[in-house]
């Protein structure tokens, strides 16, 4: 018996003017999770120093408080901005369930992140970018306040609509021999013709957008996601 298959569409694809009815559709559908893309671009320093996380502005915590009151639903939030731990305490006020850093820009503080994150009741992860090696999540898998969940950047962060990149899956295998009951979520990229090689690679977590909110039939995507994934469990 593997660890549950969640599948989390990616409400970057919704029509965020109807934010609510699309979350209800996807529940509707069968949707576990509903994963929030929270990007930042500070614009002054993006035009003078180029250094923002992602070149692309999403939602923040006013969303999130917004959706909130009309859904229960686990929100799963990944947060593609440089100070992740500036919002632990707006995104837990407005309802957040997890909060996924990247670590990229975690490797001074994650354990503090860590630990507010949790003592704020939401589930800690952490995002890794195709760029990045593996080995660089290991300690906050391994450390005394682990991290619960790893995802797994399939495309290069800051869009939805990309090419899935198969070679993120020889990290994804890696995290699955090493930590068998860890959540390892994918994103990017995710539909019916990749998520085979991303289940039987180990992901359980899977995020998907524009195969989802494009699909004339969601809930059929939602199902053979989650077929793939509990598939591949019980083969292996
Ligand atoms: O985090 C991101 C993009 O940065 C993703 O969550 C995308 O929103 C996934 O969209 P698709 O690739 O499935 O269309």
């Amino acid at each position: 018996m593997g660890v549950a298959a969640k599948i989390a569409p990616s409400m970057l694809s919704s029509d965020f003017a109807n934010l609510a009815s699309e979350a209800e559709r996807m529940l509707k559908f069968g949707a576990d999770w509903l994963h929030m893309d929270i990007m930042v671009v500070l614009l002054f320093i993006h035009s003078f120093l180029n250094r923002h996380f992602v070149p692309n502005l999403t939602l923040g915590a006013p969303v999130i408080q917004s959706l909130r009151k009309h859904t229960e639903a686990y929100l799963d939030c990944h947060l593609m901005v440089t100070n992740p731990l500036d919002y632990v305490e707006p995104l837990s006020k407005a309802g957040a369930s997890g909060f996924t850093f990247h670590v990229e820009v975690s490797k001074e503080n994650w354990q503090e992140l860590v630990q507010r994150i949790k003592s704020k009741g939401m589930k800690p992860g952490v995002a890794l970018k195709p760029g990045t090696p593996i080995e660089d999540v290991y300690p906050l898998v391994e450390g005394e306040n682990p991290v619960e969940m790893v995802l797994v950047m399939t495309v290069e962060p800051g869009f939805g609509g990309q090419k899935f990149m198969p070679e993120m899956m020889e990290k994804v295998r890696t995290l699955r021999e090493r930590y068998p009951s860890l959540d390892i979520e994918v994103d990017g990229g995710l539909g019916p013709s990749t998520i085979n090689v991303a289940a039987s690679a180990g992901a359980n977590c899977i995020v998907a957008g524009s195969s989802v909110f494009g699909a004339s039939d969601p809930s059929a995507v939602i199902s053979l996601l989650r077929s793939s994934v509990e598939e591949s469990q019980h083969k292996s």
